[in-house]
């Protein structure tokens, strides 16, 4: 039985295909997108665009599949969390989507914390405190500047939900991508319509809220016009889908207490299963729902391979000469130190800050040291975080690593010592599509479809990607990571 799982990442989207019954990924494929990236912190992209993506990725995953495209029996849609993508009435999107790593309404962001009552008012209506970058500011970033766009809202949707309604034509959300709103209570797993009429007063929440569907629950079947065109079965089942840091929990197997899932992608995200919704009194850990049931405590950085790349383009660098470099420099890049913050940051919270690079000298600034040093940067940004999600990750006995960074294993090596846990990747290339085919067959295959089984039979390790920590090398590590934690301390007066 074939399943198609679809992750729509920053940068790409991806498609897999799995064949349930042989417990194997037949076929895998990627198309890029464009970003908007302007002043002041704007990120954008248009919806289409993912579209578009879709349809070519999932072409070349089932071409390379070699099935026939007839026996997929259900999909599953994992994507970027946060991107705002309000619909008018007929369907189009009124303004691009403006993207989790968007830092432009960072003002806003803050006015809205204050409004519901500081730190503490949000603990208590959301479960979580609003971070720049959830859906939140964009809404009330829309209403000030495009009153226009604005006015003509008639639903409110994520970017997955997004893909769901231009596969199906519902307008349904569920919990697990719905908890990065800002609007949504992570505890209770519902919406809360007083916290939206804050934020848009002029929004009715029953006609702008979709539907809100359980993580088992199908989203609902493809179009048959569309099925028709993508040479898909009508009544192919599309299942709820979540945010990619929720099905890359899936895609893990972390979903059961025990591992953390740790994703070096455009963001740096660290996230370990929860049954109990995790309230943390630290506001930087987003107590985010799971999309399979259960919580998922997770941590955000926003400059992981965006600022790497930044770095590796600067010098003209392809990846395989930026791996080289990176090898080619010492634990601690000569003491350069790198706060990658090129887009501001949301853990740390500082989203209006900008990046730094500290202790250069003439006999230090080299290339291999100044590309060492922002993987280190964004790294310890890593480190930092999983130090604020406490007991849960500081106990897990090993890391699954995914996102396009986890390819370099110099890279690989580097977040086992920094972490000091073991780490491995799974033989997937993009693990967010994969627990969305899970969770396709899962919901596809009733009351008999046991989500452990699925996982066992699917999550596959690549052994050979297994990094250990060194007792030397964690020691070096230790000594840089105070010169970072200095370094924070010092510019961005970051203490704790
Ligand atoms: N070997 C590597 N070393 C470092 N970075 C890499 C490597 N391979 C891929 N990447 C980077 O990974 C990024 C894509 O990661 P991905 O997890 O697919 O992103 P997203 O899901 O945010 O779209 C790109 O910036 C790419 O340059
Ligand atoms: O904002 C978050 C998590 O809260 C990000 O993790 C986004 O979900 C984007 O993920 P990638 O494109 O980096 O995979």
């Amino acid at each position: 039985m074939m399943y198609i799982g679809v992750d729509c990442g920053t940068q790409s989207t991806k498609v897999v295909v799995v064949d349930i019954d042989g417990g194997r990924i037949l076929g895998e494929a990627s198309r890029p997108h464009r970003l908007e990236a302007g002043e002041g912190g704007r990120r954008e992209q248009a919806p289409a665009d993912w579209i578009e993506a879709f349809r070519g990725a999932l072409h070349d995953a089932v071409a390379r599949a070699g099935i026939e495209p007839q026996a997929i029996r259900a999909i599953g849609v994992s994507g970027q969390q946060h991107g705002l993508v309000a619909l008018d009435a007929a369907g189009e999107p009124v303004h691009p989507a403006k993207l989790w790593c968007d830092t432009e309404t960072a003002d806003h962001n803050a006015a809205l914390v204050e409004r519901l009552g500081g730190e503490a008012g949000c603990l208590d209506r959301l479960g979580l405190v609003l971070q720049t970058g959830y859906t939140a500011s964009k809404l009330a970033w829309l209403r000030d500047a495009r009153p226009e766009a604005y006015r003509r809202i008639a639903t409110l949707l994520l970017p997955h939900d997004y893909l769901n309604f231009w596969l199906t034509g519902e307008r349904v959300a569920e919990a697990g991508d719905a908890s990065g709103t800002g609007y949504f209570d992570t505890r209770a797993r519902r919406w809360r319509e007083d916290v939206l009429a804050e934020i848009a007063p002029e929004l009715d929440p029953e006609r702008v809220l979709p539907r809100l569907i359980g993580s088992r629950e199908p989203a609902g079947t493809l179009r048959p016009a569309l099925a028709r065109e993508l040479g898909l079965a009508e009544g192919v089942v599309v299942s709820s889908g979540g945010g990619d840091n929720m099905l890359g929990a899936i895609g893990t197997g972390n979903i059961r207490p025990g591992l953390v899932t740790l994703s070096l992608g455009t963001s740096g995200t660290v996230c370990a299963y929860s049954p109990e919704p995790a309230v943390a009194d630290d506001a930087q850990v987003a107590n985010f729902c799971a999309s399979h049931g259960g919580w998922l405590p997770l941590i955000c950085t926003m400059n992981v391979t965006s600022a790497t790349t930044r770095v590796r383009e600067l010098f003209g660098l392809d990846l395989a000469a930026f791996g080289e470099r990176l090898a080619a420099a010492p634990i601690g890049a000569e003491g350069v130190t790198v706060l990658p913050f090129f887009n501001g940051e949301r853990v740390p919270p500082l989203p209006q800050a900008s990046g730094s690079f500290l202790g250069l000298t003439d006999v230090n600034a080299t290339q291999a040291n100044l590309c060492r040093a922002v993987v280190e940067g964004a790294t310890f940004g890593l480190r930092y975080g999983l130090e604020r999600l406490g007991g849960l990750a500081r106990d897990a006995s090993e890391i699954r690593l995914i996102g396009g960074g986890a390819k370099s294993a110099v890279w690989r090596q580097m977040v086992a010592d920094i972490l000091g846990t073991p780490v491995i990747c799974p033989a997937v290339t993009d693990a967010a599509a994969l627990g969305a085919a899970i969770q396709a067959a899962w919901c596809e295959g009733g009351a008999d479809a046991s989500l452990d089984a699925l996982c066992a039979r699917l999550v596959h390790l690549d052994e050979s990607s297994r990094a250990a920590p060194d007792a030397e090398r964690v020691a070096a590590y230790e000594a840089v990571y105070a010169r970072y934690r200095r370094a924070l301390a010092e510019h961005h007066g970051v203490m704790a």
